[in-house]
Formats: C-alpha cells, structure tokens, sequence
C-alpha cells in the first residue's frame, strides 16, 4: 500500500492504542464511516497500522444509512475504502423516521445507530466497533455533562458492553479536531456533508466557543484533560440528603 501516515499521528493513535489497550492479536473491526472527516481518518490511520502493527487483525467499515436521504450516494466513500483496500458496506435503516418526532433526537439517533452496529457484529463475528470521536470531542462532552447534565462524565476510549459483548474503541482519542482536519490532505479525501437535518450541535459549538473564548485555551483544555483523569485530586461536597434524613438533621439542631 502506498499510503502513509506522518510520524506524529502515528505517535499520537499508537499511544492510545497501546495506553488503552484499544487491538489485540484476532481482533475483528468494525469501523463506523459517516463520511465525514473524523471516520474517515478513521478509516484511513487503521488501515495504514494494519500494514505496519505487529498485531494481526481485520477491518471491515461500515456505513449506516439513517434514511434521511432517499437519494444518498455512496460511491466516494466505497471508492475511498477500495483505495485502502478495506471491505466496505451500507447497512440500510429508517432510523430518521423514528428519531423525527423525538426529544432528543441526535441522542436517539446515536443510541439506535449504536444498535444496528452491534448486532452487525453479533452477526458477522466482529469483537470491536470503532468510532472517529477525538481529544476535543472528550474534552467538550466531559464540559457539556457538567453544564447541561450536572454530571462528571464523559466517554472512555475503550468501553465494553457487556449485553452484545463487544468493545467500543476510539483511537483518535489524542488526536486535536484541527490535526485531523489537516489531515485530509495526507488521505486524498474530501468529507462529505452529512444528510442529518439536525446537524451541527449546537450545544456542543457553544462548548467549543467557550473554550476558544479563554485568552490561554492550550492551557484551559489541557486543564479539562486533567480533570477527566481517574486519580486525579478529587473535592467534592458530600452527598446530598433525602428529604427525610436532612428533616430530622435539622429537627436535631432545634431538641
Ligand atoms: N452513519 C454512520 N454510520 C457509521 N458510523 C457512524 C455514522 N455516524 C457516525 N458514525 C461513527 O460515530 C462517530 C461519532 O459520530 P458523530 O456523529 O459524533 O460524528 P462526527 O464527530 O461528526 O464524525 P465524522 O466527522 O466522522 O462524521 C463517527 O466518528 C463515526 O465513527
């Protein structure tokens, strides 16, 4: 294969391979491939490693239709795959038309496209899923669940889910958003625009602005990257009281 990768994303996707324990020896992949440019890096870095890992495992990429576009077009992304050499396929949904009526539609949505790749896995005999998420998309869903959620979360770059018994894998986790924009020079392929009509989270672009909008922002998302540490200093206020309890604590101080 004549595709390479520049020394510094190799350092940067190795690292969290290895950190992360993200392949082993066997593995089967499946790689979710939106078509835009985080998956399709995705796609790419994989099937570049696979030539130069000493670890032994397959990759296949898979593609869910959502059903928002009747006229969707796959042949830049099946063209992108065969250049790679990497099996390719579309797995047909009507995803859109139950998410259309929803709340929280990009939640839904994610939490069914989830679905539909896990039980490709269960039949085909893949053990990991891949997906394209990277450093900023960790560090703006760990500031969006404390400040819409009230929670102190956000994914792990390995995650095991135990009820369809596959490992959901995030190899760009050291990858910064603007590197693998850069990024699609060295692969020789332009993002496709995606179908959904609710593209563009808002909540999460006002994330990315607020960080953006500190004079030291290096600074301020290396911050956040600490603080999404395990084992990093931890000070929080005690659990809160039922009702009850904090009732009789206070009917105390009066006896
Ligand atoms: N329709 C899809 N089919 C398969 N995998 C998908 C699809 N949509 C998203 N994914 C996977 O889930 C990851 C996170 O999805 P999200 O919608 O947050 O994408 P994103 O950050 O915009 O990335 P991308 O630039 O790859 O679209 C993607 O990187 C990709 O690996």
């Amino acid at each position: 294969m004549k595709w390479s990768l520049p020394k510094h994303y190799n350092r940067r996707i190795a690292r969290a391979i290895a950190e992360f324990d993200l392949i082993d020896d066997g593995d089967r992949i499946l790689v979710g491939f939106s078509g835009g440019k985080d998956s399709a890096f995705l796609v790419y870095s994989l099937a570049v490693l696979q030539e130069h890992l000493s670890l032994d495992f397959d990759l296949r990429v898979l593609t869910v239709d959502l059903g928002f576009d009747e006229e969707a077009d796959y042949t830049k992304l099946e063209q992108f795959c065969n250049k790679l050499e990497v099996e390719y396929e579309v797995k047909e949904t009507e995803i859109a038309r139950s998410v259309r009526q929803a709340n929280q539609p990009c939640a839904k949505c994610s939490y069914f496209r989830k679905g539909v790749m896990t039980n490709y896995c269960q039949d085909n005999d893949f053990n990991k899923i891949a997906f394209g998420h990277h450093y900023d998309d960790a560090v703006e869903t760990f500031l969006m669940s404390i400040l819409y959620s009230g929670q102190i979360k956000t994914f792990r770059p390995n995650t095991y889910l135990s009820e369809s018994e596959v490992n959901v894998i995030r190899p760009l986790v050291y990858l910064r958003e603007k590197e693998i924009v850069t990024a699609q020079n060295i692969m020789e392929y332009e993002a496709v625009e995606s179908p959904c009509p609710y593209d563009g989270d808002t909540k999460r672009e006002e994330i990315k602005e607020l960080i953006q909008s500190f004079a030291d922002k290096k600074q301020v998302f290396y911050n956040l990257v600490a603080a999404m540490r395990e084992g990093n200093e931890i000070e929080l206020w005690p659990e809160e009281l039922s009702r009850e309890e904090l009732k009789d604590e206070v009917n105390n101080l009066w006896q």
